[in-house]
């Protein structure tokens, strides 16, 4: 058995680590913690989120958020002197007990909060989505709220709880500088995965329970690239095995999120069919990064997940649990720019980019503790995510000011790290969507270098090469592969 030894994980290139809130986006010069004071003691029984998600949606204006929010419920009190931010700052005590109002109290039929301004997504502007049918009509997204039985999703959170402060930040390279992830995480492979087939792990690493213990992070014992997990041209630096917790749930997730597919297979893609590209088979999660978020300003930039070990038309199951965060998402639009001989891309290109996007607009997911989200086959090809950073959070009891979000991910057998193409680096290649090029070249996949993203890696050898796949994105060295599609 060969032994798959992990790395460090970083995100593409595309990062966005502004913090810019939307709140920016006032119409007069009040502070926004001051406009949250004023509606909060008009409304004192609704959460901060609720009050700042209506103030963004009304543009900062304090009477339109107040009338969208219902009937004012006390005369206003006094306006208190400290900012609302710092009441749920780590060192205050949280206060628990508040009323998390549900803003579908206040959507219309379509799920969008009622204003006719929001009925699209517009430059620099974020439309909410509060309902799970909203979400599913404007996004490749399903989610799923109150998705596991209650103690099994705190048992959850607090064994992942437990484990967060051994969590680490990614470094990476991002337009010539070295950047720090404003989040932590760690990457899990599942016990039953370690032990057979192609994702079978070097027993010399673990405990005797199959475990490496809690925050144990092996050194890199085999520098044979081939068997590790790179990441923007660094290899993962540790790989855990699931905890218990996590290998159950994943079960769970897993069947969920077949019988999403299905479901979102008939009722979005042409003629109920999959994709091309997708995977016919069942969905089975053997590894999962596991991410934390310590307060409002931790957050993670707009990015696709990288492709490599996952293949095309990827799917994601994302178990969110503790403080409910903004998961935003943007179309990626593709552009016709021509496409270099060896796909790189460049600052001017980026910002090109950023600008491009940004005239679309975006949209929010909220996610509460205990809810699943489904990216489906076209989200990583079509849209970016990020979590946004939080002006406020609303305390969660077990969790306090954190968020811990799963993401359980398939790596396919014939993805796996020794049989992907390699660079001339040496190292293996990432797998991207292509957004640029001319025709058929836009929305193709492509194997390139990418140790020019690396922390400590020059410009990288510029390795470029189209990916071929059968119409089940299965690559030529796999076992059944019927022909390119
Ligand atoms: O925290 C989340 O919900 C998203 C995390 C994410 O995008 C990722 O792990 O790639
Ligand atoms: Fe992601």
């Amino acid at each position: 058995m060969e032994p798959i030894i992990g790395k460090k994980r970083a995100f593409e290139a595309t990062l966005d680590l502004s913090s810019r809130a939307d709140a920016d986006d006032d119409n007069d010069n009040e502070p926004t913690e001051l406009k949250l004071a004023l509606l909060e003691s008009l409304h004192p029984d609704l959460s901060l989120n609720t009050l700042l998600n209506a103030l963004l949606t009304e543009n900062g204006s304090v009477a339109s958020a107040s009338a969208l929010l219902g009937p004012v419920r006390s005369m206003p009190r006094e306006v208190p002197t400290t900012p609302l931010a710092a009441q749920t700052s780590p060192s205050k005590k949280p206060t628990f007990g508040r009323y998390q109002a549900s803003i579908a109290n206040y959507v219309g039929a379509s799920g969008l909060l009622k204003s006719p301004s929001k009925s699209s997504t517009k430059k620099g502007r974020t439309l909410h989505l509060y309902t799970p049918e909203s979400i599913v009509a404007n996004t490749p997204c399903t989610l799923v709220p109150n998705f596991l039985p209650p103690d099994l999703a705190d048992d959850l959170l607090r064994e992942l709880l437990d484990e967060s402060p051994t969590f680490t930040r990614d470094k990476f390279k991002l337009f010539d500088k070295v950047v720090t992830s404003p989040h932590t995480n760690a990457f899990y492979v599942d016990a039953e995965a370690t032990r057979t087939g192609a994702y079978a792990m070097n027993f010399e690493d673990q405990t005797q329970d199959g475990s490496l213990g809690k925050g144990k992070q092996p050194e890199n014992k085999s520098n044979e690239v081939s068997h590790s997990f790179y990441y923007n041209g660094a290899a993962l630096p540790s790989v855990r095995t699931s905890t218990p917790v996590m290998a159950t749930v994943s079960r769970i997730v897993q069947d969920r999120v077949n019988a999403e597919i299905q479901s979102w297979t008939t009722d979005h893609c042409p003629g109920g069919v999959k994709l091309k590209h997708q995977s016919p088979k069942e969905w089975r999660p053997n590894t999962a990064f596991v991410n934390c978020y310590d307060g409002g300003k931790e957050s993670v930039g707009y990015h696709a997940d990288q492709l490599s070990y996952l293949g095309p038309r990827a799917i994601i199951g994302s178990l969110s649990l503790g403080v409910e965060r903004e998961f935003r998402v943007r179309r990626i639009i593709p552009k016709d720019l021509p496409t270099r001989a060896n796909g790189s891309t460049e600052k001017r290109d980026k910002a090109v980019d950023e600008e491009h996007a940004d005239a679309q607009g975006q949209m929010s997911i909220h996610l509460p503790h205990n809810s699943l989200l489904v990216m489906h086959a076209s989200m990583q090809e079509t849209f970016k995510h990020s979590i946004h950073p939080a002006l406020t959070v609303s305390p969660h009891p077990i969790a306090l000011n954190k968020r811990i979000n799963i993401t359980y991910r398939h790596y396919r057998d014939s993805f796996h790290p020794r049989h992907i193409p390699k660079c001339r680096c040496g190292i293996q290649c990432m797998l991207k969507c292509s957004m640029k090029g001319q025709g058929d070249n836009k929305g193709r996949h492509m194997w390139m270098c990418h140790t020019g993203y690396s922390e400590d890696a020059g410009k990288g050898c510029g390795f470029f090469e189209w990916a071929v796949f059968d119409e089940d994105g299965e690559p030529p060295w796999a076992a059944g592969f019927k022909g390119p599609a």
